[in-house]
């Protein structure tokens, strides 16, 4: 094995990759054998720097089906998505799976890493000869996703150290961590965008295939010992794919199982795949080896008399461009008949039976560990200091979670200023309405949490299947980010319009009223992005479950004359127990006469605790972030 360097690469790009015109043709080079050639000179990749070995990976007839639902005619029909897929993946080799667009490939994908969460399947998949745990596919497989889900507000290398933090050892020095960080920043040529923010489509930061690079990255931060990937090279210039694939071949190289989804690579890319498996509507129609024999079998095939080789067609290309044509020609079941009574498919068989029943010995990693995520403290810990603290240093985030509040004390202490001395039985229903805007104002405000939270779903989801952290964890963290935020902000807005007013209770109990409906809102917006499945839903949701609540506060309609059918409202609505707080505490002790008798008999809440509301909202506080934990954990929403 050589040194995998990107000179090598620029070289070999440089004199311009041959055009392979197959094995055989006149002029034709085999672009798998030079491929093979430069790969072998490629370096010990990282992996096999860390030690980390591949494994095999072995698929017996994969079936998958799912129900489809016609939006047109509304009805419901079994659609078969993968029919029988056998074949295997070896440590230390570069596998492709190609096939026109639907048929099948990110199907068998995610079903080999575990994460198809619809439909029926049925086979059998093997790593390293055994049926994989949870916990291996976690730890031991990287799984790069077509779309990447990345932080937008770190940089490159913080995105590598903060994954590095969550998924290495914990125990592991600082120092031995940002070697890992460095040489994959090394091996990924990411050294120029190191400390480029990721962003997003918004604010723009990184390129596409600097994206792409550091998702691969991500995945390789605990050296993997198999390495899946959908689409990796899509959307990127051929220059940045065929950097990509080479990259990939690298790793291979190092001793890590590479299967990688690809539509139509260079014949550069293409000839560093070191097998192939084709897909036409979820039938195999070849699994061997890539290069020269791929492309000797197609061009056997009856389909290759339609679509004859021309210069300038790349060996990939072509084979896909002649497969799709032949599925729209209605030839995929021929094609896969034809493919069952070829040689390679005998090999295959005999291949993956051998393979699947070889169990290496001592292969420790095999037996599931049963942790599956750091400790929930250190998982916190670093979710604070990568995520918190640089969304504390983000203006965007400040910016929608400080001013919105001093805005609204400035016009709550201009509309009612100095209302709060005037016990005049006219100006009650001032006070008692300022104080009903007190509550209802910060609950309403938690409505801007719901689309950062419903936004950063797909990033939740991959962190969590890739073992970073509990769902319990990044919520707690989530909070706890707010709450950062909320505790200075809510203080100062409470200070003006406390004093603005010139109310007469306890300025803490006035503070802690807003601050804890406050935290209500967060939780509830939590909850309701858990069991939106999108951002209108969660948004709407929010509206309607708040709005609801302003009715059954307690002031908009007097308890006593709530309908005894909407009763139930007011004992699930925080907002009437905040605002009975916020009425305790300013006429507690000073009642005062009003219509028949006084202000807090008008409003039935006379002779009450204090300490009662409060707790009472607390507990709701708590119910949310139970049930949106619940409901995060439960609910899938990201079907696949
Ligand atoms: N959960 C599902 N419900 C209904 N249909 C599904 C589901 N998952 C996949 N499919 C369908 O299965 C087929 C295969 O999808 P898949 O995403 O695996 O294809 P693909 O080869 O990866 O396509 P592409 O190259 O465009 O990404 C598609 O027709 C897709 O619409």
């Amino acid at each position: 094995m050589g040194a995998l360097s990107m000179p090598l690469f620029d070289v070999e790009l440089a004199r311009g990759a041959p055009v392979d015109a197959g094995p055989g043709a006149p002029g034709g080079t085999s672009t798998a054998s030079t491929s093979a050639a430069a790969a072998s000179e490629c370096g010990d990749g990282w992996a096999a720097q860390d030690g980390a070995r591949g494994v095999c990976i072995t698929v017996k007839e994969l079936s998958c089906s799912v129900v489809s639902r016609s939006c047109l005619s509304r009805t419901t029909k079994t659609v078969q998505l993968l029919h029988g897929v056998t074949g295997y993946f070896e440590p230390g080799c570069m596998a492709a799976l190609m096939g026109p667009s639907g048929s099948g490939k990110t199907t068998c994908l995610d079903l080999i890493a575990g994460r198809k969460n619809s439909g029926q399947a049925c086979g059998e998949i093997r790593f390293g000869g055994a049926p994989p745990s949870e916990a291996f596919l976690r730890r031991c497989v990287g799984y790069v996703e077509q779309f990447d889900t990345l932080l937008p507000i770190l940089s490159v290398e913080e995105m590598l150290m903060y994954t590095c933090q969550l998924k290495r050892a914990r125990q592991e020095s600082w120092e031995s961590k940002k070697a890992a960080v460095e040489e994959l920043i090394r091996k990924l040529a990411l050294e120029t965008c190191r400390a480029t923010r990721i962003g997003d489509p918004l604010r723009k930061g990184i390129s596409g295939g600097e994206a792409k690079r550091t998702s691969i990255a991500v995945q390789l931060i605990s050296s993997p010992r198999a390495l899946l990937l959908d689409e990796p090279t899509s959307g990127l210039d051929s220059f940045t794919a065929n950097e990509v694939l080479y990259v990939l071949k690298g790793l291979a190289e190092g001793g890590v199982t590479i299967l990688a989804t690809v539509h139509s690579p260079s014949s550069y890319g293409f000839g560093l795949f070191d097998s192939l498996m084709v897909l036409l509507r979820g039938r195999v129609v070849y699994f061997g080896p890539s290069g020269g024999e791929a492309l000797d079998y197609v061009a056997g095939l009856p389909a290759a008399a339609a679509v004859p080789r021309q210069r300038g067609i790349g060996d990939a290309e072509w084979i896909v461009g002649l497969f799709t044509r032949a599925d729209r020609a209605g030839e995929a079941e021929a094609l896969a008949g034809a493919y069952k009574q070829s040689k390679w498919h005998a090999a295959a068989l005999a291949a993956t039976e051998r393979l699947a029943g070889e169990r290496p010995n001592g292969d420790a990693s095999l037996a599931a560990p049963a942790a599956t995520a750091p400790p929930w403290w250190w998982a916190l810990l670093i979710l604070f200091k990568y995520r918190t603290l640089r969304l504390y240093r983000t203006k965007d985030f400040l910016m929608a979670r400080f001013p919105d509040k001093i805005v609204q004390a400035l016009v709550l202490s201009s509309l009612y200023f100095g209302a709060g001395a005037n016990s005049s039985i006219l100006n009650l229903v001032n006070i008692a309405a300022v104080l009903f805007m007190w509550t209802a104002v910060p609950a309403f405000g938690a409505a801007a949490y719901c689309p950062s939270i419903v936004l950063e779903r797909p990033l939740f989801i991959r962190e969590r299947q890739d073992g970073l952290y509990r769902t319990g964890v990044y919520l707690l963290s989530r909070v706890l980010e707010e709450l950062g935020v909320m505790l200075p902000g809510s203080l100062a807005a409470a200070a003006i319009v406390f004093f603005a007013v010139r109310f007469q209770g306890s300025f803490l109990v006035f503070w802690v009223v807003y601050a804890s409906i406050l935290c209500c809102g967060i939780a509830i917006a939590h909850m309701v992005a858990a069991v939106s499945p999108t951002m209108e839903l969660a948004n709407a949701g929010m509206a309607a479950y708040v709005g609801g609540m302003l009715f059954f506060s307690g002031l908009l309609i007097r308890i006593p004359d709530i309908p005894s059918w909407w009763r139930w409202f007011m004992w699930i609505d925080p907002l009437h127990y905040a605002f009975k707080a916020a009425m305790l505490n300013e006429f507690g002790k000073r009642d005062p006469p009003f219509v028949g008798g006084t202000l807090l008999e008008f409003y039935e809440m006379a002779g009450a605790a204090l300490w009662a509301p409060f707790a009472t909202v607390w507990a709701f506080f708590l119910g949310y972030i139970l049930l949106a934990g619940l409901f995060m954990s439960v609910l899938q929403h990201h079907k696949r």
